[in-house]
């Protein structure tokens, strides 16, 4: 005897998915609409006979269920944004034989009055989180938490815990890896979960402060201490760090006067503004961060190595974008969502050829560079999907000199050599627009033009 199940079944399923609520769709594995039922399509305003085929994209705004099909994993309760309106979807992959064919989306509202009335509540608290987060930021400078850093690396999942473990207290990490690695980012990191939180991030540039203004600069001065000095003076770095975090940027770059200051002030917890009759105390916690080998430093005496190890009590090496090909992927996809909602433009994807150049390319800015191209490309692509040609000349295939027989060292200095000429002659000679394009420091600039004497 057949089943109720087998005889009925698309009665059922209407009866079903057409008599609720509920917004309803089902995809294929493509993400086309094979199924979309009346309260979706009366909420939507569309055709019911239209929708069935089209690509899910096409018919409902921020959806995701094109990449629940990809990824086969399910996501419920999550916010979504239709029509100005923020909606709460499930969406659920379909699977037979343990292969994803298709995926389930639910969108929940019991009724339309009451749903307003939670939305507007949304929106309110939305609004309200967004006040507070800016007035952190403001007030203490830190912009970015562990969820910021993305990742899906082994390597920089393992930095994420050391982080966890040594941000409480009060101990020195130096950070250290390439330029644009994201060095940046996890110095905020380390500030967010200690108990400093709440207290000021203050950011120093060492490599940016003109030598003659540093001291001014870290210090602070009192009225009247020189020529030019403003009135009621100025706070030095120390002082707008205190109770809270210093991040000495770049701290390779430092000149070495300062440096025998800055280490005065962190063993003896004071500092004493230009013109000051007395030291006042400070209570910071130093994260500093450099792309410089300090050790070579301190070997040609540019660096002092009494600095180093007050600052090199933890340390952090931020492997290259090059060495964890897991992360080119999905930082990728999250820079160009990050990119396109700066810009405003609705680019949803690369093409294929675009990973797959991507995951070769050697990438000597990192991810600031991966950031860079990928901005120029959106803004230059006339497609939704980022094809080869609308990447900057620098990266294009042709571009990387592949001779056999190289080692993988002589590529990736090949590779690297001729992006800078490129990236020089498009500059027409002006390093410091070169090394902005490249995302690198200009320091880092001029180290690799004197190695490839360029
Ligand atoms: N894992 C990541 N996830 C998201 N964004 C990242 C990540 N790593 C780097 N970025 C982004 O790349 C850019 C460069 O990062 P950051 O400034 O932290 O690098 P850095 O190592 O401090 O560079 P530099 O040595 O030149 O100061 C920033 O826009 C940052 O937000």
């Amino acid at each position: 005897m057949q089943s109720i199940l087998e005889n009925y079944r698309d009665s059922i399923f209407e009866t079903f998915f057409g008599n609720v609520h509920h917004c309803i769709v089902i995809v294929d594995h493509q993400g086309h609409i094979s199924y979309m039922n009346d309260s979706y399509c009366d909420f939507l305003g569309v055709d019911k006979e239209k929708v069935i085929g089209q690509h899910v994209t096409a018919v409902i705004e921020n959806t995701r269920m094109h990449l629940v099909v990809e990824s086969g994993k399910e996501e419920m309760a999550d916010l979504q944004q239709i029509r100005g309106d923020f909606m709460v979807a499930h969406r659920i992959p379909l699977k037979s034989d343990g292969e994803v064919v298709g995926a389930l989306g639910m969108v929940l509202f019991r009724d339309t009055d009451e749903w307003k009335v939670m939305n507007t509540h949304i929106k309110d608290l939305l609004l309200e989180l967004e006040t507070y987060r800016n007035q952190m930021q403001q007030q203490n400078g830190a912009t970015y938490s562990l969820h910021d850093i993305i990742s899906s690396s082994p390597e920089i999942l393992e930095l994420k815990n050391k982080i966890k473990k040594v941000a409480h207290g009060d101990v020195s990490v130096l950070i250290r890896g390439e330029s644009g690695t994201g060095k940046e980012l996890f110095a905020h990191s380390i500030h967010h979960l200690s108990e400093r939180s709440t207290k000021p991030f203050i950011k120093v540039n060492c490599a940016a402060i003109p030598e003659h203004l540093l001291e001014a600069e870290l210090f602070g001065y009192q009225e009247g201490a020189f020529t030019g000095a403003k009135k009621g003076g100025k706070q030095g770095k120390f002082q707008l760090a205190h109770g809270g975090t210093l991040f000495l940027d770049e701290i390779g770059d430092m000149p070495m006067h300062a440096q025998v200051k800055i280490l005065r002030a962190l063993q003896e917890g004071e500092v004493e503004a230009i013109g000051a009759v007395r030291p006042q105390q400070v209570d910071v916690r130093i994260i500093a961060a450099t792309n410089q080998p300090l050790e070579k430093l301190i070997e040609d005496q540019r660096f002092r190595e009494d600095l180093f190890y007050r600052i090199n009590v933890v340390q952090v090496q931020v492997p290259p974008l090059r060495e964890r090909p897991d992360d080119v992927r999905v930082l990728s996809k999250y820079l160009l969502q990050k990119v396109s909602d700066r810009i405003g433009k609705r680019i949803e994807e690369f093409d294929q050829e675009v990973y797959d150049l991507f995951q070769r390319y050697n990438w000597p800015g990192n991810v600031r560079e991966l950031e860079n191209v990928i901005e120029s490309a959106v803004h230059l692509t006339n497609n939704d999907v980022i094809q080869l040609d609308d990447l900057p000349e620098h990266i294009q295939p042709e571009s990387a000199i592949i001779q056999e027989q190289s080692s993988l060292k002589e590529l990736v200095e090949n590779t690297e050599k001729q992006a800078i000429e490129r990236m020089l002659k498009k500059a027409e000679g002006d390093k410091s627009l070169a090394a902005k394009w490249l995302g690198i420091g200009k320091s880092s600039l001029y180290d690799k033009v004197k190695k490839y004497k360029l």
